[in-house]
């Protein structure tokens, strides 16, 4: 059992456990192509519809087309945007393309071994990623180091609030039901480093290659350089 004063550690995606290039190379394109065939086929099961009309409403276009709805998910999806719709679609999509075995999930190799060490040693173990707590779970079960779902305790997603806003992690450490500074958020992104620090947590800066550090919160390079 170890001493320290992480109790629970909190961890991003894109850029922490994963390579960037992962999702904007493989995820990214794989739902750009595939997602306007699986909202033709699939527009009325729904779990699908809901989240058309959120598109819509997201849009201000009520009575916006089909064809409408998906050239905007399209733009959505090369302008990167993290809008919570977007997100619930491609976890769909994604859900395909894992299941048959078109990718895996990428993880950093140091991720996986230093995930069960901290398990070993009592961490409660949490993801907080913009993709929806499906695309979490999916990259984990899928991953190429296995499926890794049974280390975590629980997902959030950006139905808890945006990544960049202190409220947000309010709510994650309300919700852990534990003080502040008994959690440790794992990010490669200052300004959401910056925002769980404004919730009182702990916070790591994940400098993998091409992440520019910088100098407002300690910083790795590995997750096997964090001692706990
Ligand atoms: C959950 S895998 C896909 C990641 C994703 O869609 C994304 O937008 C990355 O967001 P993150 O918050 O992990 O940087
Ligand atoms: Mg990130």
């Amino acid at each position: 059992m170890s001493n320290s004063t992480v109790r629970a550690i909190v961890t991003d995606i894109e850029g922490t456990t994963t390579d960037i290039n992962f999702v904007h190379k493989v995820l990214f394109p794989y739902a750009h192509s595939k997602l306007p065939d699986f909202l033709r086929a699939n527009a009325d099961i729904p779990a699908v519809a809901e989240q058309i009309d959120a598109v819509r409403s997201e849009m201000g276009a009520p009575d916006a087309t089909l064809e409408a709805v998906i050239a905007q998910l399209l733009h959505w999806i090369e302008t990167d945007q993290k809008i919570t719709s977007l997100k619930a679609l491609q976890g769909m999509v994604w859900a395909d393309g894992y299941q048959r075995g078109d990718f895996k999930g990428h993880l950093y190799s140091d991720v996986a071994p230093a995930l069960r060490q901290w398990k070993d040693l009592g961490k409660a173990l949490y993801v907080y990623s913009s993709g929806s707590v499906q695309a979490q779970k999916l990259l984990f079960g899928y991953s190429d180091a296995g499926d890794l779902t049974p280390l975590f305790s629980g997902y959030f997603d950006t139905h808890i609030g945006h990544k960049r806003e202190a409220t947000a992690y309010q709510r994650i450490v309300a919700e852990l039901d534990l003080p502040p500074a008994a959690v440790l958020f794992l990010s490669d992104v200052i300004e959401e480093l910056d925002a769980a620090k404004q919730a009182g947590m702990q916070t790591l800066q994940l400098v993998r290659e091409g992440t520019q550090p910088g100098n407002t919160h300690a910083c790795v390079t590995r997750f096997d350089e964090i001692a706990l």
